[in-house]
């Protein structure tokens, strides 16, 4: 008999985060997917119907003061300020990450000036990072080169105007080293832009503290933000002013209510913004982010990573050896908040596990991949995932 399942659960008993599951809406199912969409918190509903019904219900035009909403980006984007390492006041929240992208892109390279033409991007990237790239630097006249981050050190220049690099590989689950590839970016004198879409809300980021210049991420995933919630743009406080947005809407103009015919910014994160935010989206996200309420993240990627760790400790007891091909890295310093297990036959095992209650998703064309959410999987859930997958390998 293994010892693993007692294991599991003297690890769930000691863990101190265990209590957060309850707020959240979860049922028999082992949920290892809030890498693509998190789970839903248990108040979020009522919270919408009360924006719903009341705000726009009753309330309706004088919403847009009495209730908050013209003032919600910024407002939530200091929510998620935090758990990012940022301080107040540079982040704004709206758009998709794919928008956030094209702004961050176009801003930082204008910033860079014109002698800079040359932008590199992540080549692993989640594929929508490197079509805005393409987009953004075929409209700004610059060069697109695609490098891994391994290779961004050696192909940085004085041509380099900006480089967009994922925090953590949607794919693999690697965690790329921000600080080390930030200052090697800041040293040859471009500017950063950091995808935090896989790492935000699951381990510590440190925009602040590594003098990130940009950075978007999405809010469905490890925020549990629900279905296409907003992403969010950050803008470093010393390049605010130097922030020339390639989507100047009104709703980011220093007098949106002026009604000029001339475009004048906003002063600070504000300037992010573009037109009118998705109201309903935006405030189930406020509401969802009330989780986070008493919660560490140094906490949180204590527990993902020993959520992960159990989880590769399992596998290796559970699976015939060689049967599947750990493609994250075992480091710490390394690792996200999931793990992509690469087999031939990935799409079929997944749909088997799905059947059997055991959520994570395939990735083309042979990824098994599995997400950590510390804030409610246990790893009672981790040790019975890892079985039915053993048992499904077999
Ligand atoms: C790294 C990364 N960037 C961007 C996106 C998607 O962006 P959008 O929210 O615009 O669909 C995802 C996942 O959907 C992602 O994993
Ligand atoms: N936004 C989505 C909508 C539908 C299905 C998946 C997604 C994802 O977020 C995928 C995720 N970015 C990934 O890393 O694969």
């Amino acid at each position: 008999m293994s010892e693993l399942p007692l294991l599991a659960k003297e690890l769930d008993e000691a863990d101190e985060l265990a209590a957060l599951r309850d707020r959240f809406v979860l049922d028999e199912v082992v949920y290892l997917d809030g890498n693509s969409l998190g789970a839903l918190p248990a108040h979020v509903p009522d919270r919408v119907a009360d924006v719903v019904r009341r705000q726009w219900g009753e309330l309706r035009i004088r919403s847009w003061e009495e209730s908050g909403w013209w003032t919600a980006p910024e407002r939530i984007g200091d929510r998620i300020a935090p758990l990012v390492g940022a301080a107040p006041g540079q982040v704004v929240v709206g758009d998709s990450t794919s928008v956030n992208v094209f702004k961050a892109l176009v801003a930082a390279i204008r910033m860079a000036g014109d002698g800079r033409d040359e932008l590199l991007v992540d080549a692993t990237t989640f594929p929508t990072d490197g079509y805005i790239a393409e987009s953004a630097a075929r409209l700004t006249g610059r060069t697109l080169r695609a490098v891994t981050p391994a290779e961004v050190p050696s192909a940085l220049g004085d041509r380099t105007a900006a480089v967009l690099l994922n925090h953590v590989d949607y794919r693999t689950g690697r965690l790329h080293d921000l600080p080390a590839l930030t200052a090697a970016v800041h040293a040859c004198g471009a500017l950063a832009v950091w995808d935090l879409c896989h790492s935000a809300g699951a381990l510590p980021v440190g925009l602040d503290e590594h003098g990130v210049d940009l950075a978007v991420g999405c809010t469905y995933k490890y925020l549990n933000g629900g279905p296409g919630s907003p992403a969010y743009l950050y803008v470093r406080r010393e390049l605010q002013d130097r922030f020339d947005s390639p989507l100047p809407g009104w709703n980011s103009h220093a007098e949106p209510f002026g009604m000029s015919p001339s475009y004048a910014p906003a002063a600070g994160a504000v300037r992010g913004r573009v037109g009118t935010p998705d109201i309903l989206s935006l405030l189930a996200l406020e509401a969802a982010l009330d989780v986070w309420d008493g919660v560490s993240v140094d906490a949180v990627r204590a527990k993902s990573l020993a959520l992960t760790d159990f989880f590769l400790r399992c596998v290796e007891e559970y699976t015939e050896p060689g049967r599947v091909e750990c493609v994250t890295p075992e480091r710490h310093a390394e690792r996200g908040s999931q793990i992509a297990l690469r087999c031939p036959d990935a799409g079929e095992v997944m749909k088997r596990l799905i059947a059997r209650g055991v959520v994570g998703d395939f990735r083309h064309p042979d990824v098994l991949r599995f997400g950590f959410t510390p804030l409610y999987v246990g790893f009672r859930d981790v040790e019975r995932a890892a079985r039915v997958l053993g048992e499904e390998l077999a």
